[in-house]
């Protein structure tokens, strides 16, 4: 990674080849046992189907910025070309002040036509939620993504922002992603919008039912794949019917070195939909060493394990 994010500073994962072409697996370290099912589904999906036929040709993206320091995210933002800003907030060991220096820095990089949103991976309590949305609203913000960690205080959130008049959405992820029951966030109307990783949740075309089982507008956003990996969450972007916020698929330029020489990066602000799954040109200049290698092979295989019990289990 160029920074550290999400506490990772260095990406690892498993590339497949199939008929339909190469596939990534990277599930994070912290990852374990059934979660990792659907991971491994998803890779399979790509390596096995090519995607289901896109409505679009290009995806609008938005720029991910890191915990940086306000000079930093500046800079970042006024270097992507895109219109559209992710920061990262409620990281641990920093304050409101912290992030609210972040926020009005972005504000200032993209001027007043573009949108900034927020992530805060669950990081707030209730309160502290309250709290920094009327800190930052005044910095219009498109959403506010994973405020807290539970559905219910994102539901209980919802219904404080209404009672006090502040238009501001709120995303779910975590509550999607890891919850273990995405529809509880329209049940309990949790979230204004549904943020959908296709490695998480199983690929292409399982992200493609939960959308239209949600009825929320979807924000594709990546997992930190390869362009390997991203092709995938960019052929979801692509063949949703309806898209209407700049989707979280510009992450390749978090690393620091990709699997393609030609990787899928944005220009002025969206990523092209490419013809023909990615080929990873670079596999020797990244490869792991035999330890890490041996290590998600057998990762691999026992998750092979844990899917095909489930598969007997229905
Ligand atoms: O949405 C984006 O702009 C980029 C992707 C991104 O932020 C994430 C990818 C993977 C893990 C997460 O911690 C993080 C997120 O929470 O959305
Ligand atoms: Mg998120």
């Amino acid at each position: 990674m160029r920074t550290r994010f999400r506490g990772i500073t260095r990406r690892q994962g498993l590339l497949v080849q199939g008929p339909a072409g190469w596939a990534e697996w990277s599930p994070f370290l912290d990852y374990a046992g059934a979660e990792l099912v659907p991971w491994q589904r998803a890779c399979q999906e790509a390596a096995e189907l090519l995607p289901p036929p896109p409505v679009r040709t290009s995806v609008p993206v938005n720029c991910t910025v890191p915990a940086l320091d306000p000079e930093r995210a500046h800079a970042l933002v006024a270097a992507s070309g895109c219109t559209t800003a992710k920061v990262k907030v409620a990281e641990r060991g920093q304050t409101l002040a912290d992030d609210l220096a972040r926020v009005e820095a972005v504000r200032d990089a993209l001027g007043r036509r573009g949108a900034v949103r927020v992530d805060a991976n669950g990081g707030w309590d209730l309160d502290a939620a309250e709290q920094a949305v009327g800190a930052l609203r005044s910095l219009d913000l498109e959403y506010v993504e994973q405020p807290c960690a539970s559905v219910e205080e994102l539901a209980a959130l919802r219904r404080r922002l209404a009672r006090r008049g502040w238009d501001v959405r709120v995303a779910a992820d975590e509550s999607i992603r890891r919850s273990g029951d995405p529809e509880r966030v329209v049940a309990l109307e949790a979230a204004d919008v549904a943020v959908l990783k296709v490695q998480p949740l199983g690929g292409v075309r399982r992200c493609l039912e939960l959308a239209d089982r949600l009825g929320l507008p979807v924000v594709v956003s990546s997992a930190l794949e390869t362009s390997v990996g991203l092709a995938a969450g960019l052929a979801l972007a692509a063949a949703l019917p309806e898209l209407p916020f700049a989707c979280g698929l510009d992450t390749v330029a978090l690393l620091d070195e990709d699997v393609c020489s030609r990787p899928l990066r944005s220009v002025d602000g969206a990523i092209a939909v490419p013809a023909a799954p990615p080929v990873p040109d670079r596999l020797e200049a990244v490869r792991a060493d035999p330890a890490t290698t041996a290590a998600w092979l057998q990762r691999w295989a026992g998750t092979r394990a844990a899917a095909e019990e489930e598969d007997r289990d229905g």
